[in-house]
């Protein structure tokens, strides 16, 4: 399995954010992680990219346990976080070429990874200026550059279109569709249609657990639309 999560438990204070959670990505999967505000699906991804520890449970990314074997595993991940940490002084190239580095990336190689993520990412008319004067679909791209850079086999991608426009949402879709290819993603967002237009299989979570885990398929034959099924089991 490219993802396993059995049993899977995060308790902040007295708050069970996740709460024995177990599902499980093949290779080259595309799956939705839906889950309305605060049922868990932030805290789940910092575990499986060992941002967080877990409470309980355990987590494995390409085989690697994300507390046990964490260096091979976090090599295996391509991540974008929620609020996509940039450094807005730098210029994107010198970004990403500092990105490629901390990944042990040199020389030409880097290089060369480098300038294929700019041209893959659309970013080629924005990349000599710093991160801080580039608009928010661009930040993204970046973010998206970033997390593809090491060419990891997993991609785990967190609301991954939040607060873009639609052209921009399109555009970051097609970049995920076109980067995804051959590889596993784990993605988490609140718009339904693009659950629809990108994924094989649908978990949703609510209050830390798993109360759904079916194809796209499986979904479309119970005649329910997917926003319906979401708000059956989530309100
Ligand atoms: N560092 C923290 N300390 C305490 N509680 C936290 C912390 N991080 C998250 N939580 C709580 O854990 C719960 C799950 O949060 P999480 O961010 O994982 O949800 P989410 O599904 O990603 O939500 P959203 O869709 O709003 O991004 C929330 O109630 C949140 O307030």
């Amino acid at each position: 399995m490219s993802i396993q999560v059995t049993n899977l438990t995060k308790v902040y204070g007295t708050q069970r954010a996740v709460d024995g959670i177990s599902f499980s990505l093949k290779p080259g999967e595309i799956v939705g992680f839906l889950g309305p505000n605060g049922a868990g699906k932030s805290t789940t991804m910092k575990i499986l990219t060992g941002y967080l520890n877990s409470t309980s449970g355990t987590a494995t990314v390409a085989d690697f346990d994300v507390q046990q074997q964490a260096m091979p595993a976090r090599r295996a991940i391509g991540y974008l976080p929620e609020h996509n940490p940039l450094y807005l002084d730098m210029y994107v190239r010198e970004f990403l070429l500092f990105s490629g580095k901390l990944y042990g990336m040199r020389g030409s190689t880097l290089k060369s990874r480098v300038d294929e993520m700019i041209n893959l990412c659309g970013l080629e008319v924005e990349k000599r200026k710093k991160i801080g004067q580039l608009s928010k679909g661009y930040r993204q791209r970046v973010g998206l550059a970033q997390s593809f850079l090491h060419d990891p086999a997993v991609l785990i991608l967190d609301e991954p279109t939040t607060g873009l426009d639609p052209n921009q949402i399109q555009e970051i879709r097609e970049l995920i569709r076109t980067a995804g290819h051959n590889k596993t993603v784990l993605f988490s967002t609140h718009i339904m249609q693009e659950v629809e237009a990108l994924c094989d299989r649908v978990i949703i979570i609510n209050k830390g657990r798993v109360v759904s885990d079916s194809s796209l398929e499986e979904l479309r034959q119970t005649g329910k639309s997917l926003e319906e099924t979401f708000r059956n089991l989530t309100v």
